[in-house]
C-alpha cells in the first residue's frame, strides 16, 4: 500500500487526534499504568526513530563501504563516550547542553519543512520554539523536574526558573514568529500553528510529566520524523518502505534497550528516580542523532 500526498497531510490531524484520545486514555489509566504506557511508547516508536543514524549518514554523504560504516558506528560510540564523561564531571553543563540540544532538534523536526528563514535566524527560531516546548512541560511540573534535575545533577534549581523561562522562549519565539509571518517566511497558517501551541498548554497542563513528555516525544516528534526519514531512505511512505526501515533499525533498537538495561542496573542501588536514569540514556543516544538529522535536513 502507498500512502498519497492527501494521506501525509493528514498527519496533522493524526497527531491532534491521537493525542486527545491519549490524554482521554489517561482518565482510565492509574499512574502506574499510565507511567508503564509512557515508557512502553518511548521504547517502541521514540528509540526507533533514532535507530537508523548509521543509514542516514551513509545515505547522506554517499559512502556505503562496509570501512565507512565502521568509521561512522567508532564516531558514533566516541560521541556517546564524550557525553558520558562530560555528564559525570560537570552534570549541570552538561543536562544544560543536553536541553538546548534537544529544543533545537525538536524545533527543526517542526519546522524545518514550515519556514523559509535564512540561516543563522533559521537555527535560532528553532531553538527559541523548542525552548518554548520543554519550558511549557517544565513549568507544569516544576517540583517533579526540580527533583529529577536534582537528582541527575546536585543542583537545586528554583521552581520560579521556569516560569520565567517560559516568559522568555515564549516572547522570543512570538516575536520571531509575527516577523516571520509578516515577512511572507512562513510555509504554513499562522491560527495552524498557533492551535497546536494551544493543545500543548492543554498537553502539559492536564497530563502527568512522563505521560506529557512521552505524548509529545512520541505523537509530534518521533513518528513524524520517523515518516520523513523513510522518505529520505526510501523516496516513497509505503508499507514496504516501513517494513525496510523497522528491519535495518532493529539491531540498533536491541542494543539501545540492552544499554538502558545496564544503565539500570549500574544505578539500581543508588537511590536515583528511573526518571533520572532515562535522562541519561536520552542524552547519550541523542546526540549523535541530532548531528545525523541536521545533516538531513540540510540536503
Ligand atoms: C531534563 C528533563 C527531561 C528532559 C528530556 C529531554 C531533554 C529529552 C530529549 C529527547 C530527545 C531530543 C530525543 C531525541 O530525539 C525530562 C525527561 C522531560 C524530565 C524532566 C527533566
Amino acid at each position: 500500500m502507498k500512502f498519497q500526498p492527501s494521506n501525509i497531510a493528514n498527519m496533522n490531524a493524526f497527531m491532534i487526534v491521537s493525542t486527545f484520545f491519549c490524554l482521554w486514555l489517561a482518565v482510565y489509566f492509574g499512574d502506574r499504568a499510565e507511567a508503564l504506557l509512557a515508557y512502553l511508547f518511548v521504547f517502541s516508536f521514540g528509540i526507533m526513530h533514532g535507530a537508523n543514524d548509521l543509514k542516514l549518514i551513509q545515505r547522506t554523504t554517499g559512502m556505503s563501504s562496509r570501512s565507512f560504516y565502521m568509521r561512522a558506528l567508532v564516531s558514533y560510540l566516541l560521541v556517546i563516550g564524550i557525553i558520558t564523561v562530560f555528564f559525570s564531571f560537570v552534570p549541570i553543563l552538561a543536562l544544560a547542553f543536553f536541553v538546548l540540544a534537544s529544543a533545537y532538534h525538536f524545533g527543526e523536526q517542526h519546522w524545518a519543512s514550515r519556514t523559509s528563514l535564512p540561516s543563522i535566524l533559521r537555527e535560532l527560531f528553532f531553538m527559541a520554539y523548542g525552548m518554548l516546548i520543554f519550558f511549557l512541560l517544565f513549568y507544569f511540573h516544576a517540583d517533579e523536574v526540580t527533583g529529577v534535575i536534582h537528582d541527575v545533577t546536585d543542583f537545586s534549581i528554583p521552581t520560579a526558573f521556569y516560569f520565567y523561562g517560559l516568559l522568555v522562549s515564549g516572547l522570543t519565539f512570538l516575536v520571531f514568529f509575527a516577523w516571520i509571518a509578516f515577512n511572507s517566511l512562513l510555509l504554513t497558517h499562522i491560527i495552524e500553528e498557533l492551535f497546536y501551541l494551544l493543545v500543548f498548554y492543554v498537553l502539559f497542563q492536564s497530563a502527568s510529566l512522563i505521560w506529557g513528555f512521552s505524548i509529545y516525544f512520541v505523537i509530534w516528534h518521533s513518528i513524524p520524523s520517523l515518516m520523513d526519514q523513510v522518505q529520505f531512505l526510501s523516496g516513497e511512505i509505503s508499507s514496504k518502505a516501513l517494513w525496510s526501515y523497522f528491519k535495518s533499525s532493529f539491531l540498533y533498537w536491541i542494543i539501545s534497550l540492552a544499554g538502558l538495561g545496564i544503565l539500570y542496573y549500574i544505578f539500581q542501588g543508588q537511590d536515583k528516580l528511573f526518571f533520572s536514569i532515562l535522562v541519561y540514556f536520552l542524552a547519550a543516544i541523542t546526540f549523535p542523532h541530532v548531528l545525523v538529522m541536521n545533516k538531513v535536513n540540510r540536503i
